[in-house]
Order: structure tokens, then sequence, then C-alpha cells
């Protein structure tokens, strides 16, 4: 039967990543139990639950069987800040999760009664504008059933994942994280309601966002679980509604702007998109898909309409290839950027 001697020598050729030192100098056992050539182990390590446990955990597995052990049951626990500094390491401060940090960040969820009325073109148009003025801006497209926001910006790297952190995109000067960076080869994902609340919650918590200003939410349209999730997280939250101009879709998304108030979300204002056609030749205005929409929804949510969005392609740039985003100098994109004024205003 393996002994305690014969673990404890296993245990010197196995070093804490971390500190780089072996777990028997490091005194990082902090149980050891045999019983009948079982072992069972709790170690303490700097960082447990990390992309350094799992190494770890495999070289102290080969270790102690190498030294005759039938099999190895393992705990890690956090080293002290005390044991860690005694060992040259740095106190690890707990990073905190972005919700905590709502005195620096400006959350605006884009939201709409029904799809495709131009919610995400809206998103990610005002994340660009709002970083085109200055601001630290990242964008959350939390739209699980139609994330399209890295291809509307044209994204086409993935996201850099480092141990247990994850690392936005960075493109027009915005952090981007995507549903669509976790999902391969574009297949359909049946999410469950609890699942969906925990992704969003990563996204708070996990990734490294730079300092940020702003955080916008491309949320799934209507008023589903996501909605309902992201209402209850970020409680100081402000909302944009998206409409189009036509009367019946601004009642929809009047539901939409009707639970922002029940949770006592601030409304900034309604953003109605496709509001008009402008003919090139006569410069008049040409009303394809209705009239007053917006300002009905204004008035029903006591808000106002920050942007009337005409329709209109983004030109195509062949060397910055953004099939949704409109140049700062397209009409369109001068449009947006009175509207990152707009919510500047509004919010600081
Ligand atoms: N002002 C506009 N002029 C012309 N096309 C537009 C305009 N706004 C949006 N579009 C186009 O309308 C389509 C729907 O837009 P978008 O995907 O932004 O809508 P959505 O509300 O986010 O939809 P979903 O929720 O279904 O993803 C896209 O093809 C987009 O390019």
């Amino acid at each position: 039967m393996i002994t305690e001697e014969q673990v404890l020598n296993a245990l010197k050729s196995v070093n804490e990543p971390h500190l780089k030192k072996n777990l028997v100098d490091l005194d990082a056992i902090e149980e050891l139990k045999i019983k009948e050539n079982m072992v069972s182990l709790k170690l303490t390590i700097a960082q447990p639950g990390s992309g350094e446990q799992m190494a770890l955990q495999q070289q102290v597995v080969n270790a102690i069987k190498g030294a005759g052990a039938e099999s190895v049951g393992l705990r890690f626990e956090k080293m002290s800040d005390e044991e860690l500094k005694k060992h040259g390491g740095q106190a690890t401060e707990e990073k905190k999760s972005l919700l905590e940090k709502t005195d620096q960040t400006t959350f605006i969820a884009v939201t709409s009664g029904k799809g495709g009325v131009g919610k995400s073109t809206v998103s990610v148009n005002l994340a660009t504008a709002l970083s085109r003025k200055g601001k630290k801006v990242g964008i959350i497209d939390a739209d699980i059933y139609g994330f399209s926001v890295p291809d509307m910006m044209g994204i086409q790297e993935s996201l850099k994942v480092s141990g247990q952190r994850i690392y936005p995109v960075k493109r027009f000067g915005v952090q981007v994280i995507s549903m669509g960076f976790f999902v391969h080869d574009n297949s359909p994902i049946i999410w469950r309601g609890p699942m969906l609340g925990k992704m969003l919650n990563n996204f708070f918590s996990e990734v490294e966002w730079d300092d940020l200003d702003y955080l916008i939410l491309d949320l799934p349209p209507g008023t589903g679980d996501v909605a309902l999730d992201v209402h209850d997280m970020l409680p100081t939250s402000k909302e944009i509604v998206v409409t189009t101009p036509h009367p019946t879709a601004a009642f929809v998304a009047a539901r939409a702007g009707a639970m922002a108030i029940r949770t006592e979300h601030e409304i900034l204002g309604v953003v109605e998109n496709m509001a008009y056609f402008e003919n090139k030749i006569s410069g008049e205005k040409e009303y394809i898909f209705g009239k007053g929409g917006g300002h009905k929804l204004a008035q029903d949510l006591n808000s106002e309409v920050l942007a009337q969005i005409p329709l209109g392609q983004p030109e195509i740039d062949e060397d910055n290839f953004a099939p949704s985003i409109y140049d700062e100098n397209h009409p369109i994109g001068r449009i947006y950027l009175e509207l990152a004024d707009k919510v500047i205003g509004k919010t600081e």
C-alpha cells in the first residue's frame, strides 16, 4: 500500500503553476488521506477553478499514481492572500462584475416590439456613433434568436479566451460580445430560460471589458425571457425603443416599453426607423411604411422621439467592410451622430 511519505515525495516533483514552487515546500497540502491504496487530497492553490488548476490536477494524479496509488481524489481551495504573499505571489483582487460598476457605465437596452424593425441596425450604429464621439463603448448582442451584430459590423475574427476570461472583439472602437461568437456553423440553438440568464450574466462577469462609458444591449424582440432577465439584472438600465412608422408597429412596441415602465427602467426615447424615403431628385420625403408611429409610441410611453432614420443603405467600403455601419459623412451616419449627442445629453 502507498505510504504518506511516498505521496509527499511524489508531490515534491509537482510545481504549483502560479507560484512555481513544489506543493510540499508551499505547504499546499491541507489534507491527506490514504485508504486501501486510494489517496484523497485537499490542496490550496493560487487560482483554483482556472486553467492552471486543470493542468495541475493532471500532474498531481500522474505523480501519485506513478508512486503506486490506485486512485486519487482531489479538492482545491484558494490560498489565503497572506500565504500567497509569503510565497512571492500577489493577492488576487476579486474582479468586479460589470454589474457592480453601474456608477461608471450607463447601460442602454435597445428593444423593439417585434423583429425586423432595425433594432440591431440601430444598436450597432448608435454604439459606433457614441464611439466616434469619443466615448468608451461596448455592445452585447443578446439577440439569441438572430444574433447579427458580428456580420453587421463586418467582424471576421472570434473573441479571445485566456484561462477563464473572455476578451471582446474591437471594431470601430466598440468592444463587441455576441452570442454568435459561441455558436459554430450557424446551428440553431434552443436556449432555455435560465440558460439565457446565465449566459448573459457571464457576459457581465466573465468578460474582460475595458473601461466603459456605455454598454449597449441588443435584446431579442418582444417581452420574452431575456428581456425580463435583463430587467431584473440591470435595475438601472435605460431603454431605447425602436419602431417603424406604422401605427400598428408602434402599438406592438408599446408593450416592450410598458415593461420598462413597470420595472422602473428609464426610457430614453423612441427611435423611428425606416421613417421615410428621401427622393433623391425632388428631395421630398415619401412615407413608404406609414407615418406617425414613432410619435404615437413616444406619447404612449410618455417619452420623446430621439431620431427618425430614413430608409437607405450604407455605402460599401471594400477595405473596411461592414455592411450595416453608416459612414460618419453619410446622411444617415450624421443622424446617428445626432442621436448619440442626444443620448449623451440625457445620460450625463
Ligand atoms: N433605415 C434602414 N434603411 C434600410 N434598411 C434598413 C434600415 N434599418 C434596417 N434595415 C434593414 O432591415 C433589416 C432588418 O434590420 P435589423 O436586423 O437591424 O432588424 P432587427 O429589428 O434587429 O431584427 P431582428 O430582431 O429580427 O434581428 C436588415 O436587413 C437591415 O439592413
